[in-house]
């Protein structure tokens, strides 16, 4: 059973020889999609136990690296280790130790929500009597008890959203890959979710999510890494990256080259005024 390692006391990226490895290390990783490169050799080190943000504009490569990390894309090039394990090499490993809640995560959609964990518990290899109580106890803080026996055809985005953290958490993984976690969940659910993120942090689990959401990373998130076309920016602890600067928003801005851009001239046929 993959449960967690009861003492991750690493404090930096890199760690200590002996100590408890990075939660992901990535070597000089490369994906194009024909010409178009999406990953462009990034190197990372995330720090196991923490709560860690990746943030870039829209097409940076979030989730093509979130998806070779994860092991559902394969890289051109590059290595990449997750607690660890080589992704590719030693996939069971690998996969028996994350829980993973992909972008337009795909769901049994004929299944009811309880059914739908029932599953994903025993093909992790839970007992079945286990498998029942985590899956109760998830349903019930993710306030979805209610909608235990309707079919995830019929949930909401949100409802959908929150089913599948729950799947992605009932085997106690020891790294959790979120892509855009909260896009579409209303601010209680949000509020609910991040609860269940920070408890299960503190326990010295590593969060490794994806957002556009500035705010949100940087009120949750103790270490950031900030992509933009292809190529890491800045990582490291939040007060680090964000620097001098006001908020992460703004360095963020920053570092993307996007502080100043402005419409100029262009849509000026646009507004009421114009006619
Ligand atoms: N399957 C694919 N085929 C072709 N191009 C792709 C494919 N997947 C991603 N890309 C391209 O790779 C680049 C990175 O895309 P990716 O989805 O990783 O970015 P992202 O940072 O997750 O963006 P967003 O925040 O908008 O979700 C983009 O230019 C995108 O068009």
């Amino acid at each position: 059973m993959p449960d967690q390692a009861s003492d991750r006391t690493v404090d930096t990226a890199d760690g200590v020889p002996g100590e408890v490895p990075p939660a992901v290390r990535v070597e000089g990783l490369w994906k194009r999609f024909g010409e178009q490169i999406a990953v462009a050799g990034v190197d990372l080190a995330l720090p196991a136990g923490r709560f860690i943000g990746l943030v870039g504009p829209n097409g940076a490569g979030k989730t093509t690296t979130l998806s070779m990390v994860t092991g559902l894309l394969r890289p051109d090039q590059g290595r990449i280790e997750v607690a660890g394990h080589d992704v590719w090499r030693d996939p069971v490993e690998v996969k028996a130790r994350i829980g993973v809640l992909p972008e337009g995560l795909r769901l049994f959609e004929r299944l009811s929500g309880g059914e739908l964990l029932s599953y994903t518990g025993r093909l992790r290899g839970l007992p079945g009597e286990e498998v029942d109580t985590r899956a109760a106890q998830l349903l019930d803080v993710l306030d979805l008890a209610g909608a235990r026996h309707k079919l995830v055809v019929d949930y909401s985005t949100g409802m959908r959203k929150k089913i599948g953290l729950a799947a992605a958490l009932l085997h106690n993984p020891q790294v959790l890959f979120l892509d855009e976690p909260f896009e579409g969940v209303d601010p209680v659910s949000a509020q609910t979710i991040r609860g269940v993120l920070e408890r299960y942090t503190a326990s010295g689990a590593t969060v490794v999510f994806s957002s556009h959401v500035m705010e949100l990373v940087e009120s949750l998130c103790d270490w950031v890494a900030v992509m933009a076309a292809g190529r890491i920016r800045a990582h490291g602890p939040l007060a680090e990256v964000r620097g001098s600067a006001r908020s992460l928003q703004d360095a963020f801005l920053e570092l993307v080259g996007a502080n100043g851009r402005d419409t100029g001239d262009a849509l000026d046929w646009l507004g009421g005024g114009a006619r």
